[in-house]
């Protein structure tokens, strides 16, 4: 049956869903994808649709209402899901489906890092929080040592804060400070990619300000995926967004396209606030 927009059958021209992919539009590479991603707990499944692309040193934002299953789909991403939740389908990481049992997943989660919604540094000195995870794949070098310290704290702007106080406790820092330490801990193993989970949602506005700032620097060497619950911030930082709701990601497209002219009538209502 054609509709014609005056039809009784019509949504006024919304769509119910409309996944574009991003890559066809900016060419860039595609360094991880999921595909057929069905997430359970228990009987209930928390993901149904949600095959999305991530286009390389990029961010790209999930977005959504509480429970849509964001956080979800991003912890799927590097397998922080195995034994909580059952996830079938295929997760490509640069080709190789890393939701493969006999994948190596400490060596995966080198490549695909995860910072987490309340900064959690270690009970040690800045210093030991960067290099802790070096030393333990046996790095005893002390040049090499001081070098990843000084070129992970400034790529996540924070050196300049920390520099005379390496050997302090991590535990003495800001929260905002804690949270950039997180991210240089994270890009101290020398990830492809990185994972946040709400980053910023322990942060008063100006910690947030320089996590947004660090984020947008850190797109040069990493693809970033982000799960925020704060709209302006996807605005502010990503590339892409991706709207999920009820377990489904019902729209993904250039963020200023989701935020301007959504095609889906829930992405409107949800990014002019009309629920959430
Ligand atoms: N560990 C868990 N065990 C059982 N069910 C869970 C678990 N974590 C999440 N869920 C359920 O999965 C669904 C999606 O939750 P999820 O936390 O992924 O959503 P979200 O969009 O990230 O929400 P929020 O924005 O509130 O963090 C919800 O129904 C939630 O209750």
């Amino acid at each position: 049956m054609l509709i014609s927009p005056s039809s009784p059958y019509s949504n006024g021209g919304w769509l119910e869903r409309n996944i574009v992919d991003p890559s066809l539009k900016g060419q860039q590479p595609i360094v991880l994808e999921t595909k057929q991603l069905h997430v359970y707990y228990g009987d209930n499944e928390a993901i149904h649709e949600g095959d999305l692309k991530f286009p390389e040193h990029r961010i790209s934002a999930l977005i959504g209402p509480s429970g849509s299953g964001k956080s979800t789909y991003l912890r799927s991403l590097n397998r922080m899901n195995d034994g909580i939740a059952r996830v079938t389908g295929e997760i490509l990481y640069r080709g190789v489906d890393i939701n493969r049992p006999e994948i190596d997943v400490y060596k995966m989660r080198r490549r695909i890092g995860m910072v987490f919604q309340r900064p959690n540094p270690f009970s040690k000195s800045i210093y030991d929080n960067i290099t802790f995870a070096l030393k333990r794949r046996g790095v005893t070098d002390k040049r090499k040592l001081d070098e990843v310290v000084e070129t992970s704290l400034k790529q996540a702007a924070i050196w300049d804060e920390v520099k005379d106080k390496l050997k302090k406790s991590a535990l003495a820092l800001s929260g905002g400070q804690q949270q950039r330490l997180c991210i240089a801990r994270a890009v101290a193993i020398k990830p492809d990619i990185l994972l946040l989970d709400e980053p910023a949602s322990a942060l008063d506005p100006v910690s947030t300000s320089k996590l947004e700032e660090t984020l947008l620097q850190l797109k040069e060497d990493y693809t970033i995926v982000i799960v925020t619950h704060n709209m302006q911030q996807a605005a502010r930082i990503s590339d892409y967004t991706a709207f999920f709701n009820m377990g489904r990601a019902l729209e993904y497209d250039e963020t200023s396209q989701i935020f301007t002219s959504p095609k889906v009538q829930l992405t409107n209502n949800y990014v002019a606030g009309d629920f959430g």
